[in-house]
């Protein structure tokens, strides 16, 4: 790679800024701001400016080894050199360079070993521990897929086309795509592209979402005529899916506790035309007390830590810490005892994370269930990112009848 204009520069430095110092600021945000705020930027200059943004924010633990000091907003320019150097990126004598000394760095970068496994892998000490806790010797396997980029995968919109003919139609918008094999619904990008521009995605023919996510709508098991509650629902990812899956046929209230997200899932339903999508937003307990013993099919897709899908937000290692990863199991448990009420007798509901910690996982649904002797297990699955999608965890759970 190749960064020698300085425009590029400057951009990759405040885009980290915001990202590290600005609270509330996300990486994907960030930079979604920058490039639409710089269309003279061509296709190849995006990519350098996305490329090194994102494996700066990954590598940046390992990075401020090399470089000797934390970074702060004033040495963000050395951080930007140390990774030019470590990764051979081409680079211009920029003057925002000037006066950092390489000497050191280079030093440092022969030795070619780092003093331990949370520098080797650029995570936090803490988080070290908690993934070598709770998962093992495999946790550096899963690290090192963590710290890999992410494919980009669409979930073809089945209400309004198939998959094989998503591929036709990207190919014609320069697009090239292909299917993956035991995953009916997704196809899967040979190279990033700015999706979001093609007429196939302004005509809803597909939404972008990982393979792994796409799992848990399928394992529900919805059937057309069903009522259905999806209660985190979020902007609507796996709504949208269930809803496709059940041929706009019969009903789905979704919920969340923020009605900017539901806005959104409202937006998303009509692009992909699907019309049997009802929003709630959850803003008292009558809200859910409403819905007991009402739901065929009830999805919690959980709040949780993320770990699983560190591939894609990168920044996320940076932001939370362990009392934020011990106030979300709380709220995990929670959450399962108070909306599995929601589940007609008979039903079915599916407990769902972007985690790949078990406390976040199997051990919550272990808990439920044995304080909840009324619903049993039907299957679950764990899918780790070496896999190659994003790390899930799914449990499929039945209130008897
Ligand atoms: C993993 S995200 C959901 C993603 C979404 N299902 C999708 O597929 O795009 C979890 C969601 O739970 C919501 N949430 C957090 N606490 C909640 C609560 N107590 N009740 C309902 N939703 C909650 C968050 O706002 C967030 O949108």
């Amino acid at each position: 790679m190749e960064l020698i204009h300085r425009n590029l520069l400057i951009g990759i430095h405040d885009a980290l800024q915001e990202t590290f110092f600005e609270d509330r600021k996300y990486a994907d945000k960030v930079i979604e701001r920058l490039l639409k705020g710089h269309k003279q930027w061509g296709s190849e200059d995006r990519k350098v400016v996305a490329q090194t943004f994102y494996d700066i924010i990954r590598w940046k633990k390992r990075l401020e080894y090399y470089m000797g000091e934390g970074v702060k907003p004033a040495n963000i320019y050395k951080l930007i050199l140390t990774y030019c150097l470590w990764t051979k990126t081409h680079y211009k004598k920029f003057e925002e360079f000037d006066g950092i000394k390489n000497a050191e760095i280079l030093n440092k970068l022969k030795k070619n070993n780092v003093p331990t496994k949370a520098i080797e892998h650029s995570i936090p000490d803490w988080l070290a521990e908690t993934f070598e806790r709770e998962l093992g010797p495999s946790w550096e396997r899963e690290m090192v897929a963590l710290n890999e980029q992410a494919p980009t995968i669409l979930r073809v919109n089945t209400l309004k086309t198939t998959a094989k003919e998503l591929v036709s139609d990207l190919r014609d918008e320069n697009v090239e795509s292909f299917l993956i094999p035991n995953y009916p619904d997704a196809v899967q990008l040979e190279q990033k592209k700015n999706v979001f521009l093609t007429t196939a995605f302004k005509d809803g023919l597909f939404e972008v979402q990982d393979a792994s996510s796409q799992k848990i709508g399928e394992l529900l098991d919805v059937e057309e005529g069903m009522r259905v509650v999806d209660v985190c629902a979020g902007a609507g990812g796996k709504t949208l899916h269930l809803a496709a899956l059940m041929k706009n046929k019969g009903q789905i209230i979704a919920l969340d506790i923020y009605a900017w997200k539901l806005a959104e899932l409202k937006r998303r339903a009509k692009r992909a035309g699907a019309h049997n999508i009802e929003t709630r937003l959850i803003d008292d307990n009558k809200v859910i007390k409403r819905l007991h013993g009402t739901a065929d099919r009830l999805l919690i897709d959980s709040p949780c830590s993320g770990l699983g899908v560190l591939k894609r937000n990168p920044d996320s290692k940076w932001k939370i810490d362990q009392e934020f990863i011990d106030r979300i199991r709380k709220e995990q448990q929670q959450i399962l005892q108070d909306y599995a009420k929601i589940l007609k007798k008979g039903g079915k509901m599916m407990y769902a994370t972007c985690s790949i910690l078990p406390s976040e996982n199997n051990e919550q649904v272990e808990t439920f269930l044995k304080n909840n002797e009324e619903y049993t297990l039907i299957k679950e699955e764990k899918i780790m990112p070496s896999s190659g999608f994003d790390g899930f965890y799914m449990a499929l759970i039945q209130r008897k009848a």
